[in-house]
């Protein structure tokens, strides 16, 4: 996994989740953020901007997401029907660091409207900074595809 300063990450929110990413765009030190949308906290489709992060990390030009909305929900459901994308939905750290060791999850669902700023941006950190374990695990993520 990379360092910090040298990942490049895609991310995208929906209204309920602009706050959080425009502080993380403001807060996260990584070597690049592509900010994917939404703009403003106008009324908008968590779909229009989950699909374009996760083209993104699958194509590789990106090595890892971040999506917020409300609950998560809508934005991971979305991610996941990609096939190279393995999203996960995080409320805590321990939630952030077991995505990363057990499932190999190359993109982080937030849910806005239920962890505080200062939790998410925690949740964030780990995240990005956490290591696939392989082994059994890497057995089991290779199943995953259909
Ligand atoms: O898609 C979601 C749930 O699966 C997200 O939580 C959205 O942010 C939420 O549905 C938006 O709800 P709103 O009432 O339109 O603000």
């Amino acid at each position: 996994m990379k360092p910090l300063s040298e990942l490049k990450l895609a991310i995208g929110a929906d209204h309920a989740g602009f706050d959080y990413k425009q502080a993380f765009i403001d807060s996260l030190v990584v070597a690049e953020i592509k900010d994917f949308g939404t703009y403003s906290l106008d009324s908008v489709d968590y779909p229009n901007f989950a699909h374009p992060v996760a083209t993104a990390v699958e194509s590789g030009n990106y090595d890892m997401g971040i999506l917020i909305c409300g609950s998560a929900n809508g934005v991971a459901i979305t991610a996941n029907k990609h096939q190279g994308i393995r999203a996960g939905l995080c409320w805590n750290e321990e939630v952030a660091a077991l995505v990363r060791m057990h499932n190999n999850a190359n993109i982080l669902c937030i849910p806005a409207r239920f962890v505080s700023l200062a939790e998410a941006t925690r949740i964030a950190n780990v995240f990005l900074t956490t290591d696939f374990e392989g082994g059994r695990h890497a057995n089991r993520v290779g199943k995953i595809s259909c």
